[in-house]
């Protein structure tokens, strides 16, 4: 088994350094090797993802990822920014499904930003079409404007594009997902406005024949947006395209407790994955020691049991996460009055404890 590790910028190494101490703790037999990405690469190397970096990506069985971007790159040229390095990545490994479950632990629930009834047992999983939409469409760019309201000003575009093959593979992840589950899919969508998002949902609703048994419902982004708050369990599996699945699992990561809770694993046709947390680098609390490890832990099981067949050791890190909230111990983020404030390093000795010692509670 190999493991590419990725840490990248900002809190990307703190919070990986975590991840690894926990997987080191499970003593399994993997070989890890690390690169430099992102703002990191750029500064060695002179770009964000660098041949060698994207090489030992693709040559293994799985790669952790920690995060990529600072402001202090803003003005680059889009190319050499940080975040080409993640989507590169997902983009030459094709990894096209991009799975983040937002679970609100029951230690958490005061910590959410809904009230304890609206979250108490949340379990949503949603999945985000990665490689396609206007992240990737192209033509995009900045030119004189030819026509409209101010002809020669100054404008800007993207385009939003899907074809039919990458919405049917990233539905019938979805079906098959929610088999497993409560046979229950909601694809998000703008089909009112968005030519789109008008294919994405008569796909979606082609798919769904093949699975009589699970039910599917549409619905609008900002429709949806505005549920996730009001009534979020009543969501399971939530599919939708990547910019609407960006935006919205950031938003569900606040029902959860905090953005430092929420993992992911991205996954192309042969299982090969990508593991990272769903935020970025944090340049705000980058350094500090407070960021909270979490999510990159809770990606390493993920990417335990979907990427390296080792399902035992991916529950035993979720059960010590549990543990570790069980015991009080909270990273500032997810702090609250009577509960223990620990730093990165901290909260990652705490798990690490928790599977040596098998205290383990569940
Ligand atoms: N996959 C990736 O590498 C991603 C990279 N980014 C990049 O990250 C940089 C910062 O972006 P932001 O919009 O600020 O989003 P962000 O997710 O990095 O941070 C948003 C807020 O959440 C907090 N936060 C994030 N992770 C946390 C953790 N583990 N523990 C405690 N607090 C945490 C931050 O302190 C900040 O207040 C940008 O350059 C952005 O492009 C953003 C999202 C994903
Ligand atoms: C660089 C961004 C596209 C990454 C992001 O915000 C995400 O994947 O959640
Ligand atoms: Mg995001």
């Amino acid at each position: 088994m190999k493991i590419a590790v990725l840490p990248g910028d900002g809190i990307g190494p703190e919070i990986v350094a975590e991840a690894i101490r926990v997987l080191d703790a499970l003593e399994l037999p993997y070989e890890m090797e690390s690169a430099p990405v992102g703002g990191a690469a750029y500064e060695a190397h002179g770009h964000p993802l660098p041949e060698t970096t994207l090489k030992l990506a693709k040559d293994a069985d799985a790669v952790l990822f920690g995060a990529v971007g600072d402001w202090k790159y803003d003005r680059l040229e889009r190319s050499l920014r940080p975040e080409q390095a993640i989507l590169g990545l997902r983009k030459s490994l094709g990894l096209f499904a991009n799975f983040r479950p937002a679970i609100c632990y029951e230690q958490l629930v005061g910590a959410s930003s809904l009230k304890p009834e609206l979250v108490s047992g949340l379990d949503i999983l949603i999945i985000r079409e990665l490689t396609g939409d206007i992240y990737f469409g192209q033509p995009r760019g900045r030119r004189s404007a030819p026509d409209g309201h101010f002809p020669g000003a100054e404008e800007a575009f993207d385009t939003m594009r899907y074809t039919r093959p990458e919405i049917e593979r990233i539905a019938h992840v979805a079906f098959q997902a929610a088999r497993k589950r409560s046979k229950r899919v909601t694809s998000v969508d703008k089909a009112n406005v968005l030519e789109t998002f008008q294919l994405w949902k008569d796909v979606v609703t082609d798919v769904a024949k093949e699975y009589p048994d699970v039910a599917l419902d549409h619905m609008y982004v900002d429709n949806a947006a505005m549920q996730l708050v009001k009534d979020p369990k009543k969501f399971d599996v939530v599919v939708t395209g990547n910019m609407f699945g960006d935006i919205l699992s950031d938003e569900a990561a606040m029902l959860t407790g905090s953005i430092g809770m929420l993992p992911s694993a991205s996954l192309n046709a042969s299982s090969q994955g990508l593991y990272e947390p769903s935020h970025g680098s944090a340049p705000d609390i980058a350094g500090k020691g407070v960021a909270n490890p979490l999510a990159t832990i809770l990606s390493a099981a993920m990417m335990l049991r979907f990427s390296l067949n080792q399902a035992e050791a991916a529950d035993r890190i979720e059960s010590a996460v549990k543990h570790v909230l069980a015991q009080g111990l909270r990273t500032a983020d997810i702090w609250s009055e009577g509960t223990t404030k620990v730093g990165t390093r901290e909260m990652g000795d705490a798990v690490v404890a928790a599977i040596t010692k098998k205290t383990i509670t569940g």
